[in-house]
């Protein structure tokens, strides 16, 4: 059984004009996927994420993780469901500023309990994966932008969730670290199997995933498997935007 499955799910955001942002999108991810999600502004790409996430519901169909619907949790238990089975990395990072780069790693499993000694060898563990252990002790203003979301991955991971769930992780990083980020997501994809799924709209991030879906005015309209080299991949992703574009100057003119 597919991991996610998301059916035919709308979503309408109703107000004094409502907007369709989603129109019947369906797909799967099985465990191990690193999928990308990209398209143009507005075409409902975080819409989907925020579906996925539990952040916000659809209008109609229904997003199942291992089988699931957690949209039909109770309050309590889907603030729970979103901090064991789900790991959040944001565009803008989202650290605790008054707290150091380990304090922020655990803070999932403070939250649980945890034992601290428990909890150390974990954050060092992973922290040593992903290139950040010696900056543990740092606050988050000492550090820079790329290792501030290698710590974010790193918080998003340390209680094994089934699903990472990334908004441009990269939006806010020079290339440099955002190639740095990258190759981290590359790591725990392959070291780790940590299944992701990356809203992004960089071609050159969504070299890095194994599939890419495309969607287009709240609809899906197309998917890539990457079968070739990162590099080839990245030339077929410029390719089927450039086609994607090209409908959307005919459009408006
Ligand atoms: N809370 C909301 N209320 C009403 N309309 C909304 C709301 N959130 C998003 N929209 C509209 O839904 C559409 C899809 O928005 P969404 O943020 O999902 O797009 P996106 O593809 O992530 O865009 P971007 O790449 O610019 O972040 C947009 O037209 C947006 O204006």
């Amino acid at each position: 059984m597919a991991m996610l499955q998301v059916k035919n799910v709308s979503k309408v955001y109703e107000g004094k004009i409502s907007y369709q942002a989603l129109s019947g999108i369906s797909l799967t991810m099985n465990e191990g996927d690193f999928v990308g999600i990209m398209g143009p502004s507005g075409s409902g790409k975080t819409t989907l994420l925020n579906m996925v996430s539990t952040i916000d519901s659809p209008s109609s169909g229904e997003v199942l993780l291992d089988g699931e619907n957690p949209h039909k949790l109770s309050k309590n238990k889907l603030a729970l469901f979103r901090r064991r089975e789900l790991g959040f990395v944001f565009q803008n990072f989202n650290l605790l500023n008054t707290l150091t780069v380990k304090e922020n790693i655990v803070l999932s499993l403070t939250l649980d309990g945890a034992k601290v000694k428990e909890m150390n060898e974990k954050a060092e563990k992973l922290a040593a994966t992903l290139g950040i252990h010696a900056i543990l002790n740092k606050r988050t203003y000492e550090i820079s932008g790329g290792q501030a979301q290698r710590t974010a991955i790193a918080r998003a991971m340390i209680h094994n969730p089934k699903l990472i769930l990334a908004d441009e992780p990269t939006g806010n990083l020079d290339s440099k670290s955002a190639k740095d980020v990258l190759e981290t997501m590359e790591e725990i994809h392959r070291a780790k199997k940590a299944t992701i799924m990356m809203v992004t709209h960089d071609a050159l991030a969504a070299s890095y995933c194994n599939r890419v879906i495309f969607i287009k005015d709240g609809i899906l309209s197309q998917e890539l498997r990457r079968s070739v080299s990162k590099e080839g991949f990245y030339q077929d992703i410029l390719r089927t935007l450039s086609v994607l574009d090209q409908g959307e100057l005919e459009k408006a003119h």
